[in-house]
């Protein structure tokens, strides 16, 4: 995989200071703990050359810092400045870079996210960077099952996430999040303090209102319940801030969506026709209010047998990759029709947490990725400037 980085070419970037440089520097000082120059210029070129559908034009771009450290004799500690959540990401160049010099290479992403459509909290100062809506045409197809997914798959990825239940008519994540026997509470009588599982903030009329008391409000009172949700919650400072919205595209989710400032959406569907026919209608309510469309999850794509390990699509095959065609959109990630994934929504666990490295753990991270991937190479202007790389050697 990595056979075309380790290339010994000196790097053309003029304002690189090479390794062998900054070794000479500071060699008289620490010379036991002195990291190789070849170790670091493998790593340089390494992510210098590094491509993948996340990094078309490089993983080191304008703004990064590179730090490359000798831990131990054994051990190299890299940190990189990266424009989005991609951990999952650094660990395997990590391991193939750890192959490629036998000894171990640990890459840390210090993120450096760009606000597409900043949200600040009027009256305290603090900043959400990115709100992204998670839509689905119809109801059912697992739209609030994947938008906690997605949210714990993108702390896992390093970012710092919160979640609004915008599903007024039928708020699952306290469930799923298991906290539905909990309430908000206030310092200052002013703001909510938005509850927390595992790390992620959350905030959901369920958390307010009794489940049949909501379900009979009209459009008004949800959106205005809507924005007290989201105006009056005492959020940190998050990277991202993923919306659950209501299933259907309807005048609610059209108000929803023209009254929040949202950087992009991303529909969910499953492959059955009808579900692809409802989500081709979300694609257009966000054109319609000019919200980018990341792309689309495929959820419960197959089934995998326990058994013998024969994939089965029970609901259609491939439709999720037709309607990307169709809506010249991408297709984010398919998922499974998991039980541990109905499972945990269920029962308010999160095995993304407790096993960040397991297999569907991994799709929701890769998943996840795309997304924050896709919202920085379509809305962040820098994305496409040449590196201009600050480069620091630490013994
Ligand atoms: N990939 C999956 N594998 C197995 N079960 C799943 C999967 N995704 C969702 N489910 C299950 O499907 C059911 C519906 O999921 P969920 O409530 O997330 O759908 P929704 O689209 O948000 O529904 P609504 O539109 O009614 O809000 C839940 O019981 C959930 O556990």
């Amino acid at each position: 995989m990595f056979g075309k980085f380790f290339s010994r070419e000196p790097s053309n970037k003029s304002n690189v200071e090479t390794n062998e440089n900054m070794a000479q520097s500071t060699k008289d000082n620490s010379q036991n703990t002195l990291i190789d120059s070849d170790d670091s210029q493998v790593i340089e070129n390494a992510l210098l050359q590094y491509r993948s559908e996340r990094f078309p034009q490089g993983i080191l771009d304008q703004q990064s810092k590179l730090r490359i450290e000798k831990q131990s004799s054994n051990i190299i500690k890299v940190s990189l400045t990266v424009p989005f959540p991609c951990q999952g990401e650094l660990d395997e160049i990590a391991i193939s870079l750890s192959s490629a010099l036998s000894k171990e290479v640990v890459l840390n992403g210090l993120l450096n996210i760009m606000p597409v459509r900043q949200f600040q909290l009027t009256g305290s100062g603090q900043n959400i960077k990115n709100i992204i809506a998670v839509a689905s045409g119809k109801g059912g197809v697992g739209k609030s099952t994947t938008t906690v997914n997605l949210a714990y798959a993108l702390m896992s990825e390093g970012a710092k996430v919160g979640i609004l239940d915008a599903d007024i008519y039928g708020p699952s994540i306290p469930t799923m999040l298991g906290l539905s026997d909990e309430k908000p509470t206030s310092t200052d009588g002013k703001y909510m303090t938005p509850l927390k599982s595992h790390g992620l903030e959350a905030m959901s009329i369920g958390f307010l209102v009794d489940k049949d008391d909501a379900t009979v409000w009209r459009g008004p009172m949800a959106s205005s319940a809507f924005n007290q949700l989201l105006n009056e919650t005492a959020w940190s400072e998050l990277d991202y801030l993923l919306i659950d919205m209501p299933p259907g595209t309807g005048d609610i989710q059209l108000t929803l969506a023209q009254k929040v400032p949202v950087a992009a959406a991303v529909i969910v569907t499953t492959p059955q026709d009808i579900a692809l026919v409802d989500a081709g209608k979300g694609v257009a309510m966000f054109d319609k209010v000019k919200v980018p469309v990341l792309g689309i999850v495929e959820n419960m794509s197959y089934h995998t047998c326990e058994n013998c390990g024969h994939q089965s699509h029970i609901f259609g095959q491939a439709g999720g990759v037709k309607m990307a065609e169709h809506f010249d959109t991408h297709l984010l990630g398919q998922l499974p029709l998991n039980i541990d994934i109905r499972h945990d929504a269920d029962t308010g666990k999160s095995d993304i947490i407790e096993n960040s490295t397991g297999e569907i753990a991994q799709q929701y991270r890769k998943i996840a990725r795309n997304i924050a991937g896709q919202l920085y190479l379509q809305c962040d202007n820098n994305s496409s400037q040449t590196p201009n790389i600050e480069i620091s050697l630490i013994d």
